[in-house]
């Protein structure tokens, strides 16, 4: 099957001038959809966030129409709105729907879906590959580098953050009862910490460095803590965000980075906070210094592993990372990583729920996102539910 034949009603998810379509049109400000409209947030080239009125869909064979009960705002929604691309392969065109960290609830089902029944609760992986066996790298299993992947709210593709929404059946996963929609969508910056950690190779009793402390740098952090990372650092720009990560983990150790410092001398800062040499770094900002400071905060054959996402170009300390043989190493998305996701929140070894500090109805998204991206509201996780 194809990726098309997948997903259906191409109209909808094509990369076509979406407001050209009588089916689509945008809400003028003040106006009140219908309850059950099928409203979304877009953003555009032109650096616009606003409601959106699409159709509602409806489920072809293997597609499962599912009502979306919470979605998170992520910072790359944030940064396709207001920058309009992420690096050089994924850029706003046109307008296109936001939002990939959802869970909802299954309302109709199409033909030949036998897993799913109306009611059941699911988490939405937003990332739907190709799934060919002719395709190697979703026979392989890292399905996060299929290249002909559909991942929801990268342009052209169209977001979760909707109220009705179609996706293949096998793309979702059940939760169980005692973990809630908020928690479901959760599970999406929850996969890529996860991923993380497992391709980090991180151990019981490793001592851990963590840069930045927004939702992925906390979201690592109560992972690692779980998989036994000891002693563990973070480091951020704002004492607010350090505030935070004492409060999720109270064991943490924290440093605030100044801008005014050098790497080699935050460096020294959290390895007096560490007070034992540190072995791998989850770099969770992307910003060059950031990497700079990872990299002379490790001990010899230490790793840094670098999940946030930055400049296009960034240089590297190259001899001290190869006179300390140091491994440099990165993650993409995730692949594999929700059903361990929701085990370890309904097991309770994870709990996520402090990291939602702001509640919107859909009706607000455009609220939502300005809350988001304004780091004097003092968000961490902006969910809009519905
Ligand atoms: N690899 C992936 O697949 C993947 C997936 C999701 C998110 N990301 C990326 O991960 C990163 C983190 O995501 P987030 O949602 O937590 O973003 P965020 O912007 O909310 O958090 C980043 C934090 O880093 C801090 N920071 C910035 N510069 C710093 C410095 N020099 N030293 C220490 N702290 C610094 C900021 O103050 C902020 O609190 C982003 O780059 C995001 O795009 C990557
Ligand atoms: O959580 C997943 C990430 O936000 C995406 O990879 C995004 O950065 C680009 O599609
Ligand atoms: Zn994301
Ligand atoms: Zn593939």
């Amino acid at each position: 099957m194809s990726i098309t034949e997948v997903l259906g009603n191409a109209e909808i998810y094509s990369p076509r001038k979406v407001l050209d379509h009588p089916a689509f049109r945008v809400l003028k400000l003040g106006e009140k959809p219908s309850p059950d409209a099928n409203i979304a947030a877009f953003y555009n080239p032109a650096h616009e966030i606003h409601l959106v009125e699409k159709p509602r869909p409806k489920p072809g064979p293997g597609q499962v129409l599912l009502h979306v009960r919470a979605t998170g705002i992520c910072g790359s929604d944030v940064h396709f709105w207001q920058h309009g691309r992420i690096g050089d392969s994924m850029v706003v065109t046109d307008e296109c729907g936001s939002g990939h960290e959802s869970a909802g609830e299954v309302v109709e089902v199409g033909e030949g879906v036998t897993q799913w029944n109306a009611g059941d609760r699911v988490a939405i992986e937003a990332g739907v590959p190709c799934s060919q066996a002719s395709c190697d790298a979703c026979r392989t299993g890292r399905y996060n580098a299929c290249p002909d992947v559909v991942f929801f709210s990268t342009p052209p593709f169209h977001g979760t953050l909707t109220r009705w929404h179609l996706h293949p059946a096998q793309w979702l996963h059940r939760l169980p009862d005692n973990v809630s929609f908020e928690e479901g969508s959760l599970c999406e910056p929850l996969a890529v910490a996860l991923a993380g950690i497992e391709r980090s190779g991180l151990r019981l009793g490793d001592p851990l460095l963590i840069c930045g402390a927004g939702p992925i740098g906390l979201i690592s952090l109560l992972s690692a803590r779980a998989a036994g990372a000891e002693p563990i650092v973070i480091t951020d720009l704002f004492q607010n965000r350090l505030d935070f990560a004492k409060k999720l983990v109270p064991g943490v150790r924290t440093v605030l980075i100044s801008r005014n410092s050098t790497s080699k001398e935050q460096a020294a800062q959290i390895k007096e906070a560490a007070g034992c040499p540190l072995s791998v770094t989850l770099e969770c900002t992307g910003v060059e210094s950031s990497v700079h400071t990872a990299v002379y905060s490790m001990k010899f054959g230490g790793k840094v592993f670098v999940i946030g996402v930055g400049k296009n170009e960034q240089l590297f300390p190259f001899m001290h990372l190869s006179a300390n043989e140091i491994d440099v190493s990165f993650q993409y998305r995730y692949a594999n990583q929700y059903p361990k996701a929701i085990r370890l929140v309904a097991g309770g070894l994870i709990n996520i729920k402090p990291l939602v500090t702001h509640r919107f109805p859909l009706e607000e998204a455009v609220a939502a996102f300005h809350v988001a991206a304004d780091p004097a509201q003092g968000a961490i996780k902006v969910q809009i539910q519905d």
